[in-house]
């Protein structure tokens, strides 16, 4: 597969502050300095091009201009004097004391993630972010107050960029939100299905709708998002190239829609994580969900005995997902006899339905925490119960 990543657009840049992980609140997100990139031509810049100063944009989407650095803390802590408090479940919404809350995403206008984002808090300011990274550390920094991210997809499967983000970011799961992917194929005007030679889109995109593109006998190319794809093409007025992207991004792009539905089942729902700097207090009080992530010693069953801390509870698993431990891919063990055996080491991400207010769950993480080398809550949340 051919991959025309698109780069260093003008979106929520990440900055390099000279240090990462979670900073002190030393500034309210109202207080960043936001400095308007809306300029009359509409060039995406693509990797390797020299952009300047950033490239142009005409989407609204903006660079963020923090000043972080020169801010004294005490002075900081004296404008907002009260500690971060728990999230509670009423903060579900758009807004918190009235302002509204901004909302990062991966993406351009008219992504599935800004729909989503735009779910999960009505009402939000949806600030585009150009890689899931850049969402995780805007909300780290104070830049935004809540990031809305794609996790699975009930085609494409896993995520798996943002498991591993969730565990390098000290940031907490606090909601789900599902959302309907309906793709459509967008071209230029004028531009037929048949004049099409290659199809721009998210790789997750491109795969849930594996038997049309296959079908048309196109060259696939994997950018950032869906919208980015949409705009490309837009901006580059492509007449041999079409994208997988939203009706929405077809409209705010101006591009044909020449074909609706097009990915390969009509269910196809894609399952976000609303993710905040300070966990909710767990309720019982309706469905709750909670997401860990653990490793474990090498050895046979022992996969099998931390399921079984779940198993023998009646807590039902939603979801499990492995991957590799990267800061220490291989495992030694001794065997005794033929020298050190070296294994791939792995951590667990599991979701079961139980809020961490409930004894049974506690019981099944202090059980679980018997042999468990390393075990982390990423977050317990309302369950998304509705239709996506
Ligand atoms: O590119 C977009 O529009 C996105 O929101 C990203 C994304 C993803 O990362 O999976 C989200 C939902 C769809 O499954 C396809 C792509």
């Amino acid at each position: 597969m051919a991959s025309t990543a698109i780069a260093r657009t003008p979106w929520l840049q990440r900055r390099s502050t000279g240090g990462e992980g979670c900073r002190k609140p030393t500034k309210t997100p109202s207080m960043i300095a936001i400095r308007s990139r809306r300029k009359a031509s509409a060039m995406t810049s693509i990797q390797g091009e020299d952009t300047g100063s950033g490239g142009n944009n005409n989407t609204g989407a903006l660079e963020l201009n923090t000043v972080f650095d020169d801010l004294q803390p005490e002075i900081a802590f004296k404008d907002s004097p009260s500690l971060p408090k728990p999230l509670s479940i009423s903060d579900v919404s758009g807004s918190v004391n009235g302002s509204r809350l901004r909302v990062a995403y991966q993406g351009l206008p008219g992504a599935y993630s800004e729909a989503a984002a735009a779910k999960a808090y009505p009402n939000c300011e949806a600030v585009p972010c150009e890689l899931f990274e850049t969402a995780f550390d805007a909300l780290e920094r104070w830049l935004v107050d809540r990031a809305v991210l794609p996790i699975e997809n009930s085609l494409g499967g896993s995520i798996h960029r943002n498991y591993d983000l969730l565990l390098r970011h000290k940031l907490h799961i606090v909601g789900e939100v599902k959302y309907a992917v309906r793709h459509c194929l967008l071209a230029n005007p004028g531009v037929k299905k048949e004049d099409l030679k290659r199809v721009l889109s998210h790789p997750q995109a491109l795969a849930q709708c594996e038997h049309t593109l296959t079908k048309l006998g196109v060259v696939r190319e994997a950018v950032d998002d869906t919208a980015g794809a949409a705009k490309f093409v837009a901006v580059q007025k492509l007449q041999d190239a079409g994208a997988v992207a939203s009706s929405l991004a077809a409209e705010i792009y101006g591009l044909n829609i020449l074909a609706q539905d097009i990915q390969d089942d009509p269910d196809n729902v894609t399952r976000f994580l609303m993710l905040a700097r300070e966990p909710i207090i767990p309720g019982t009080n309706k469905p709750f969900k909670t997401s860990i992530v653990f490793s474990l010693e090498e050895g046979p069953g022992v996969l099998f005995k931390a399921l079984a801390v779940f198993a023998m509870r009646d807590i039902n698993l939603t979801k499990i997902e492995s991957r590799p431990r990267k800061k220490k891919p291989l495992r030694v063990t001794e065997d005794g006899s033929n020298g050190p055996l070296k294994y791939f080491d792995y951590l667990f991400y599991v979701d079961f339905e139980a809020s961490m207010a409930a004894p049974n769950a506690q019981n099944a993480l202090r059980h679980l925490k018997e042999f468990a080398t390393f075990l982390r809550v990423l977050g317990s949340y309302p369950m998304d119960m509705s239709h996506a």
